[in-house]
């Protein structure tokens, strides 16, 4: 038997990321980048206004307050992005608008709120400390500071500092190309009628988002039963554009076992894995592509997605957070578990309390119960009980 430990390392040595390429802004959404991006000019770019008011001599205006109002000529008027910027003389004040830049010669902003707003001779009602509504140069970053990291994930907030910055492209890392295959002769798509003996086929959605939920690109291909030439044919029509292909079902021990009975000793290792659930497992190449054999119980299929290939998919695309959220968390009740293997139960994990209360049974076929969890909860393989109000390793499946 394989320990959990030994699967993860075979399959993440399997993977590979694929080469980054220079994306526009937009495109890069939601991808990942490859490189640290270094700040090219520092934000603010020059020491500019933070207030729609009048840049002043700060010591010009010290006495001013509601009963003592100091009263300057306004010698320039400068909206934001004017460039040609006079500079300011004592005794006088230029009307500036947010985000203009400051005239040399001024050290402070009065807010217009403290003036009569007027234009050639304004009336000033408040003192202002010298530097005050000033956003100065480089506050935010400045020239050669890292601005992202590699393995940042281009949201919305990135996006925005990368074009503040001035980039028009940035280096990403593409999406693994991920082909989803179930396999079954009892299988039928959802939405069609079934005969006794025959099970609709959820193998398939469920895998290929996950695939999209870790970051990668998913195929979902049309179920194959468990026919050999099918199977392979199918297979081979779509091996040489995919960075990885997840087949499920067909691992065990029966005598239709469609995926083992095709590629044993054909470039994949068929194990038993020391995990409950997602004993039967395979991983390999296939013509060159790299396959992994997930069980075909559903909550076997799922749970060795979590535990081999989310991981190994997002440190092959680059991601810089690979794991689950991980928590500590108490067991409100008491636990048993088979001594040899790692188990993996499904529970409601509460942040507040810092509990985890399980759901369902251990077996993988209870796929309710892990869709009504929020958490997998760890149980290692030498730990056969645990008493309530003790804390375990729990995986926060929440999506983020
Ligand atoms: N004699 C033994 N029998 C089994 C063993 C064993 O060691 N000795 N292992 C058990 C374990 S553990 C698991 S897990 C399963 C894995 O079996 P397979 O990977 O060969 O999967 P199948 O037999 O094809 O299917 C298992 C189960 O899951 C259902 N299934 C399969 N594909 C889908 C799908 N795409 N959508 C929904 N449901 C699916 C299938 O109908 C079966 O009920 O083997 C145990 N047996
Ligand atoms: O190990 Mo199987 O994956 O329990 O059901």
């Amino acid at each position: 038997m394989r320990s959990v430990s030994e699967h993860e390392s075979a399959i993440s040595e399997l993977l590979t990321g694929r080469p980054e390429y220079e994306a526009t802004l937009s495109a890069a959404q939601g991808k990942i980048l490859a490189r640290d991006v270094i700040a090219p000019r520092p934000l603010p770019g020059f020491d500019n206004s933070a207030m729609d008011g009048y840049a002043v001599v700060a010591s010009d205006i010290a006495a001013a307050g509601s009963d003592s109002p100091v009263s300057l000529p306004v010698a320039a008027d400068i909206p934001a992005g004017r460039t040609d910027i006079p500079a300011l003389e004592p005794g006088s004040a230029h009307r500036i608008m947010t985000g203009a830049a400051v005239p040399d010669g001024a050290d402070a902003i009065v807010p217009v709120e403290l003036t009569d707003g007027a234009t050639s001779v304004v009336t000033i009602n408040g003192a202002v400390a010298s530097g005050k509504h000033i956003r100065r140069t480089g506050e935010d970053i400045n020239t050669g500071e890292v601005a992202l990291h590699r393995g940042q994930v281009l949201c919305a907030p990135q996006l925005g500092l990368l074009a503040a910055l001035g980039y028009a492209t940035v280096p990403i890392v593409p999406p693994m190309r991920v082909v989803v295959l179930s396999t079954g002769s009892e299988l039928v798509a959802p939405g069609q009628a079934l005969r006794h003996g025959e099970i609709y086929e959820s193998n398939g959605i469920m895998l290929a988002a996950a695939v999209r939920e870790a970051g990668g690109e998913a195929a979902q291909l049309r179920f194959v039963s468990d026919d050999q030439e099918e199977f392979l044919s199918t297979l081979r029509q779509h091996a040489a554009d995919a960075d990885l292909i997840i087949t499920s079902g067909g691992v065990s021990a029966g005598a239709y076992e469609v995926v083992k009975d095709s590629l044993a000793g054909r470039g994949v290792e068929f194990v038993k894995v020391a995990m409950q659930p997602g004993m039967p497992q395979g991983c390999g190449l296939f013509e060159g592509t790299p396959i992994v054999t997930l069980p075909g119980n559903p909550v076997s299929a799922l749970i060795s997605f979590e535990v081999f290939l989310r991981p190994a998919l997002r440190s092959a695309m680059g991601f810089a957070d690979v794991t689950r959220l991980r928590h500590r968390a108490r067991v409100t009740e008491n636990i048993r578990s088979m001594a040899g293997k790692r188990q993996f139960r499904r529970g409601i994990f509460d942040q507040d309390k810092g509990t985890v209360e399980l759901i369902g049974p251990p077996a993988s076929h209870f796929l309710r119960w892990l869709a009504l969890s929020n958490c997998l909860v760890e149980i290692p393989e030498d730990v056969t009980e645990i008493e309530a109000g003790t804390e375990v390793p729990v995986w926060d499946l929440r999506c983020t």
